[in-house]
């Protein structure tokens, strides 16, 4: 069973942005999306949250065709972008509550799960002051726990630890993995290879809008030839060797 199935996904902006990808990642897996800046990822995720409209290609998630039925993909993906937006006016207890009514969660589940998120994310001591005071770090947790108060089947999150101090990164990677435990699927870009590596069950490589290379790190070690190397390493060879080819 496929979480998310990407066919032939095209946008062009000024030039090609998402350039006949094709990716598929199974439910209940971990997946980082890797690339240098300009590759396209948050193109590619902005349009399977159904924020952007491809030019071709399709999008399939948990079978729903995403673009025939946005909002039927939509009840069951979480998007967290790297820019959230909250409610300042409105505590974090508030915003996930106005958030899972939304979603049509029933009153009391909703409060259980907002209580249990901003414990996990560390906002317990402030899931009732206002959000207009908080930090970055601060508001992006309050975005992720907003996403997930829903219990999405399909999490996608852009960059979701850029900015965050040690032990707020810690929260929001443990999230994730509890989120995986439970049956959940995660896709995620980041920068931040290391996290790839420790976290991802598999690890897609796009240049160019278009998918170099995918597999676990041992296999992408195998495709850049490289032994032992770090996942540094392989990312930087693999896109290396891409630009050679173009
Ligand atoms: N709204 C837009 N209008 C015009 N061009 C855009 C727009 N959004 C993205 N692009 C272009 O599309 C290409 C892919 O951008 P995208 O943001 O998807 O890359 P990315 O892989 O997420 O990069 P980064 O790692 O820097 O976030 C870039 O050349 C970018 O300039």
């Amino acid at each position: 069973m496929f979480a998310l199935q990407i066919q032939h996904l095209s946008k062009r902006f000024d030039r090609p942005a998402v350039d006949g990808l094709d990716l598929s990642v199974r439910a209940g897996e971990f997946y980082a999306l890797l690339g240098p800046n300009g590759a396209g990822k948050t193109t590619t995720l902005r349009m399977v949250a159904g924020l952007l409209r491809p030019d071709a290609g399709t999008i399939s998630i948990f079978g729903i065709d995403a673009l025939a039925d946005p909002v039927g993909a939509k009840r069951i993906t979480a998007w967290v972008s790297d820019e959230p937006m909250i409610y300042d006016k409105l505590t974090p207890l508030e915003y996930l509550e106005f958030v899972a009514g939304l979603w049509g969660v029933e009153a009391a589940a909703a409060e259980a799960r907002a209580e249990a998120l901003l414990g996990w994310l560390g906002l317990a001591p402030h899931a009732r002051s206002r959000c207009e005071g908080f930090s970055k770090g601060m508001r992006q947790k309050v975005a992720l726990a907003g996403a997930l108060v829903h219990e999405p089947r399909l999490i996608i999150l852009d960059e979701p630890l850029t900015g965050l101090d040690a032990a707020s990164a810690r929260q929001v990677k443990d999230v994730l993995l509890q989120r995986v435990r439970a049956g959940g699927t995660v896709i995620m870009t980041t920068h931040i290879l290391e996290v790839a590596e420790r976290m991802a069950e598999r690890i897609g490589v796009i240049a160019h809008g278009r998918l170099i290379a995918e597999g676990t790190l041992d296999e992408l070690r195998g495709m850049a030839g490289l032994g032992a190397a770090s996942l540094e390493d392989v990312f930087l060879d693999l896109v290396a060797a891409r630009e050679a080819a173009a």
